[in-house]
């Protein structure tokens, strides 16, 4: 007669790698003493000391993006290789680990989340809060109406000198950084107006306003994106910046590296 231990067994048969999410001291302690198993540990900061490590640049909602960026930060990290298979062990409904899923590496297809937050000259948190802002404008839009935005993450010096004025800085004067939930409000206020906002590796914003001139030599866009969308892959192609841009007319958030589109993201499902 078959039991619930059964269904366990057959889930963790063979698996040598165990990814622990966010763990307790406590559990992660009882999970190294396991057999012939390594353990990973995908959190916000090492709090609990292990030796193999992966940081989530942010608690992703959707636990399939977690899992995707533990795998993808495993693999980056040599911890995993492709065809591996992996017991992920999470929080979905309690505050601790209460499931547990088998992952094969490689049948994730790449979200790109993990390029963004890790080889970018900003700070990860940085970039996330970014997201964050283009992310519920493209839910929520601005004043219930569907609004565009383009945000140019880092090397702000270059990008400015890259750029020109359309008009007043509003931000010239202060000294605000994105991630603050009242310079959040002021991003989305200024979201109507055309151009750009430039903001430095730490999250200063330094500009909105921008009219972005790069060279758009050579560089391609999915079909149908537009000239917002071209300045942002062009000007991060010619600085070390990441651009995330949301569209009024697919209202879509993609993020570009290196002149490269490097994340597509619909709002309505982050
Ligand atoms: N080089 C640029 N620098 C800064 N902002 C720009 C630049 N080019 C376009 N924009 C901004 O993008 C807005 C939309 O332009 P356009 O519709 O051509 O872009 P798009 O890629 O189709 O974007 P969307 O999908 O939001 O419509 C412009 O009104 C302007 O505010
Ligand atoms: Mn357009």
């Amino acid at each position: 007669m078959a039991n619930v231990r059964d269904l366990l067994d057959e889930l963790v048969e063979g698996v040598e790698t165990v990814l622990l999410f966010s763990p307790s001291e406590a559990y992660y302690e009882r999970c190294r003493e396991i057999e012939d198993v390594s353990v990973v540990v995908c959190a916000g900061d090492n709090g609990v000391g292990a030796e193999r490590f992966v940081e989530l640049p942010l608690e992703f909602v959707a636990a399939k993006e977690r899992i995707r960026f533990g795998v993808e930060g495993a693999t980056e990290e040599g911890f995993l290789t492709k065809g591996d298979e992996v017991v992920c062990a999470l929080q979905l409904f309690d505050d601790a680990i209460d499931s547990v899923c088998r992952v094969r590496v490689g049948d994730l297809d790449r979200s790109g989340v993990y390029d963004l937050f890790t080889t970018s000259r900003a700070d990860p948190a940085v970039i996330s809060a970014v997201v964050d802002v283009a992310v519920e404008l493209g839910q929520k839009g601005q004043k219930g109406k569907p609004v565009g935005a383009l945000f140019v993450i880092g090397d702000a010096g270059k990008v400015m000198n890259k750029s020109r004025p359309l008009s007043y800085n509003p931000f010239e004067k202060s000294h605000v950084h994105v991630g603050d939930p009242i310079v959040n409000v002021m991003l989305k206020e200024f979201s109507r107006l055309d151009g750009a906002f430039v903001i430095s590796d730490s999250g200063k914003i330094v500009s909105a306003y921008r009219y972005l001139e790069p060279n758009a030599e050579g560089v391609d866009i999915p079909k149908g994106l537009g000239t917002r969308h071209m300045a942002a892959a062009s000007i991060t192609r010619d600085t070390n910046a990441t651009a995330v841009v949301l569209s009024e007319s697919d209202r879509l958030v993609r993020a570009f590296k290196g002149g490269e589109l490097i994340l597509e993201l619909d709002p309505e499902e982050y």
